[in-house]
């Protein structure tokens, strides 16, 4: 079948300066995040596919349509739809002229595709009167979504939607978006920088760090078996320490034998172990003694980073209602298999 988006060798950057170094990226129906930290190249990526930045190499395909490569198909052909971060909504028109905006002047019933846009972005018909300051925040990026929608692309581009929005807010504007990209049959690539929104709302991760993929798969496969040390620490805020494989299925470090997830070569290894991996017990119970360093409070649970005796720090999450104070001294055990990264020769 063919893809909704293919983008093969695309490098791209500013004034000579190199940004994205030769990314290949396969974006079939569905929600892809591209997650990576802050000026990994998300954006630059998105404009570049968008057609508001000129990419000096590589290629890129929409619904087996090359829109970059021998040839480069302007922006407003390409079949794309764009969501900018604050939506970008014009503030003086009426939410239905917002939404009719994006619409070619053939499109023969404008009226009745806005009223199916805003159904399809759960948006009562009530408010296609409304101006852009007279909705919430949430309400303008459910706008945004349908006026690129509209037109019915293919595929739909969100450069960090939600990220102006509070966390209650977010989540459940995620999931509306996600459910009309779905009810409209538009795959979308998503820029996070939040690894929760990745994870919840995709049904493929893109790891970006410095302008390269370092893994693409799904939520569970990214986040469970890790193919880089960066992308356990960047994704499951996994504490990374030294190792040493004997037999293959066990490693020794600074928290005693450890199982591993899968069978390692002898050697020294990376081992990622995530931070609902390790339980913190009081002191003289089974585990490596340890030193609570701090402690951050979120409500739900706690992440309590430890100093093992060996100087190495790991971050444990804890349940509410145990949470140790700092100095406290403790002991430290993991649950469960770990993953080995073998170091180089
Ligand atoms: N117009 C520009 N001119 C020059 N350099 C730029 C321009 N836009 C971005 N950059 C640089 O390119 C790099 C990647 O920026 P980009 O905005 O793509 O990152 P990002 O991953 O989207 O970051 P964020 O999550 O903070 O939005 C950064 O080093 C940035 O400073």
């Amino acid at each position: 079948m063919t893809a909704a988006l293919e983008i093969r060798g695309l490098e791209a950057g500013y004034r000579g300066t190199p940004v994205l170094r030769g990314l290949d990226l396969v974006v079939p129906d569905g929600v892809t995040a591209i997650l990576g930290p802050s000026g990994c190249g998300k954006t630059t990526l998105l404009r570049a596919v968008a057609g508001f930045v000129t990419p000096s190499a590589g290629t890129v395909t929409v619904a087996g349509s090359e829109v970059v490569g021998r040839r480069t198909v302007p922006a407003r052909l390409r079949g794309l739809g764009y969501v900018p971060q604050d939506g970008a909504l014009f503030p003086h028109l009426s939410v239905a002229r917002n939404v009719r905006f994006g619409l070619p002047r053939s499109v023969r019933d404008a009226d009745a595709r806005v009223a199916e846009m805003l159904e399809l972005v759960e948006l009562p018909a009530t408010m296609a009167t409304r101006y852009p300051h007279e909705l919430s925040g949430g309400q303008q990026q459910r706008v945004a979504l349908a006026r690129a929608l509209a037109p019915r692309p293919r595929v739909v581009l969100l450069d960090e939607p939600f990220s102006s929005l509070d966390a209650s807010l977010r989540e459940d504007t995620g999931r509306a978006v996600v459910r009309a990209l779905r009810a409209a049959g538009a795959a979308a690539v998503l820029v996070t920088h939040d690894q929760g929104e990745a994870l919840s709302l995709a049904d493929q991760v893109a790891v970006m760090l410095d302008g390269a993929f370092l893994q693409v798969g799904s939520p569970g496969s990214v986040y469970l078996t890790p193919s880089d040390p960066r992308v356990a620490s960047f994704l499951g805020h996994a504490s990374l320490l030294d190792g040493k494989v004997a037999d293959g299925r066990e490693a020794t470090c600074a928290l005693g034998v450890v199982p591993l997830q899968t069978t390692t070569a002898p050697g020294v290894v990376r081992l990622a172990v995530r931070a609902e991996q390790l339980q913190i017990r009081s002191a003289g119970a089974d585990g490596a003694p340890a030193e609570v360093v701090d402690i951050s409070f979120y409500g739900h649970d706690a992440t309590v980073r430890v100093r093992l005796d060996s100087g190495e720090e790991l971050s444990a999450r804890t349940p509410a209602t145990s949470v140790p104070t700092a100095g406290d001294r403790v002991s430290v055990r993991v649950v469960g298999d770990v993953v080995a990264f073998a170091e180089g020769p």
